[in-house]
């Protein structure tokens, strides 16, 4: 479910401006995301620095943002059917402030007299008095239930339809709960339990992961500084409970970085995977944008004297990766890795490629409610193209690790699960499971690696390492 805001009715009794701070900033980030296709994560922090909220009032304001963002879907079901409306037919100002009162009265401890009236005011000052008497209505019908008694009203039965009932429970989109669970059944999970807690784990607000660049600090020592948790799973990652990690030491010097578990993982894996013959120390990342990878593979070619070329088509990503691995042996191209025009007989090649991100759903608040099927189908073509082009660019006993942040089947075992495209690369599936670091966590039975947020406290990062024949 997800995460529970633990403030109540704070905004009841105010003069001042109409709608508070907090409650602007999501409305506000709630326009761009639905106008011009904005992300939230980049939007939000901007408004929250120009409204000068900071502690308890940002998280406030973050919560209520990316709650109702991830929550779209079930917000939507909810509102049609309290006002008996399509939500295609409610004006966008009016349907974001419903949305986020909606999300208030559902999933938060706010006051229900708080969320109400300050969705409605909001209304009034956007779009005027007859809309803001629609809100009201609308409002304070959905106000005398609780969400487990509008779920039952909205969501397919769980008898008749079990998957499409969780899909509802959980906020997400029918299509991708479907994915998710072909993708565990293919991974040999077959029970529905396992799909509804990993619903429930892609609902609810992630943790922050943080990364100890190799060489730089260990991961203790940055868990010290930061009141962190060592990582269950990669030797250089720290939880941290809470906080802005931008604004840590560590961080802002350069010591450490934001980065998922799983991502770690996939780099490290990348770099440690058992070659046929001696290291020469040519690694090459080649799906390297924003750079989160090229950074701990840099790190890491550092200590073992390796040097890495990242290459990244989009030149505002290949300048992400400039500054992310700056300082380390790193050499940044932009180009498309399918004609990246490099000299082949590379040891080690990452790719990390362009896929529905289906997996990291949690980390981008309203991505799930923007994908679309038909993505996938166009991305397992370029992703083919990328992998047989990274078999080329490999030396004979050097290693491929192929990697998505997508569970989705046709992404994963659909690219490196097919026989013939292995064969006509040149390349050899090797067990994936040993470049984890022992643990007591399911890693199924390979030789491919799939992490669950739900299993593993990742981001459902699939992996695979290859040999060139
Ligand atoms: C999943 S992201 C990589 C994330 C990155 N490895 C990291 O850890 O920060 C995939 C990247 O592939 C890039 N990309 C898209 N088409 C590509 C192509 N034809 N060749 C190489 N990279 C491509 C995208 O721009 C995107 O930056």
């Amino acid at each position: 479910m997800g995460a529970r805001c633990a403030r109540r009715g704070r905004h009841d009794h105010r003069s001042g401006p109409v709608t508070d701070p907090a409650r602007r900033a999501a409305l506000q980030t709630l326009a761009a995301v639905r106008e011009r296709g904005a992300y939230a994560n980049l939007v939000l922090p901007g408004l929250l620095r120009d409204a000068r909220l900071k502690g308890r009032d940002a998280a406030f304001a973050t919560e209520l943002t990316y709650g109702t963002c991830r929550a779209q879907g079930l917000l939507d079901a909810v509102i049609e059917s309290a006002s008996g409306r399509s939500v295609s037919d409610i004006d966008g100002p009016v349907l974001d402030a419903l949305r986020l009162g909606v999300y208030q009265l559902l999933r938060t401890r706010v006051g229900a007299h708080a969320a109400v009236s300050e969705t409605v005011d909001s209304v009034k000052e956007s779009a005027g008095r007859g809309a803001s008497g629609f809100a009201n209505a609308v409002l304070r019908k959905v106000a005398r239930d609780d969400e487990d008694t509008w779920v039952a009203r909205v969501a397919p039965s769980a008898a008749d339809d079990l998957l499409g009932h969780l899909a509802m429970q959980y906020a997400h989109p029918r299509w991708i709960a479907e994915a998710f669970w072909e993708s565990l059944r293919a991974n040999g999970i077959r029970s529905m339990g396992q799909l509804q807690a990993l619903l429930a784990s892609d609902d609810a607000r992630p943790p922050v992961h943080l990364v100890a660049r190799p060489g730089e600090i260990s991961a203790d020592e940055l868990a010290l500084i930061v009141e962190g948790e060592v990582g269950r799973l990669s030797p250089y990652a720290v939880y941290l409970p809470g906080g802005d990690p931008g604004a840590l030491e560590p961080v802002r010097d350069g010591l450490a970085g934001v980065q998922d578990e799983g991502s770690q993982l996939v780099a490290r894996a990348a770099a440690v995977a058992p070659l046929d013959g001696p290291d020469g120390g040519r690694w090459l990342d080649l799906c390297a944008g924003p750079g989160g990878k090229a950074a701990l593979l840099g790190s890491l070619a550092a200590i073992d004297g390796a040097r890495v070329d990242a290459v990244e088509p989009a030149e505002h990503r290949a300048e992400l990766v400039r500054k992310a691995v700056k300082g380390l042996p790193v050499d940044v191209h932009v180009a498309d890795g399918r004609r990246s025009g490099l000299e082949p007989g590379y040891d080690r090649v990452l790719v990390d490629a362009p896929c529905s991100g289906i997996g990291a759903l949690r980390r981008r608040p309203e991505a799930r409610w923007r994908k679309q099927p038909a993505d996938v189908k166009q991305l397992t073509v370029l992703q083919r193209e990328l992998l047989s082009a990274a078999a080329e660019l490999t030396r004979p006993g050097g290693v491929v690790l192929y990697a998505t942040c997508s569970p989705h089947v046709a992404e994963t075992l659909g690219i490196v699960g097919d026989d013939e495209v292995l064969a006509a690369a040149g390349l050899e599936r090797i067990d994936t499971r040993p470049l984890v670091p022992a643990t007591d966590l399911p890693l199924g039975d390979g030789p491919h690696v799939q992490l669950w947020p739900h299993l593993h406290g990742t981001d459902g990062m699939f992996f695979q390492a290859l040999r060139k024949r």
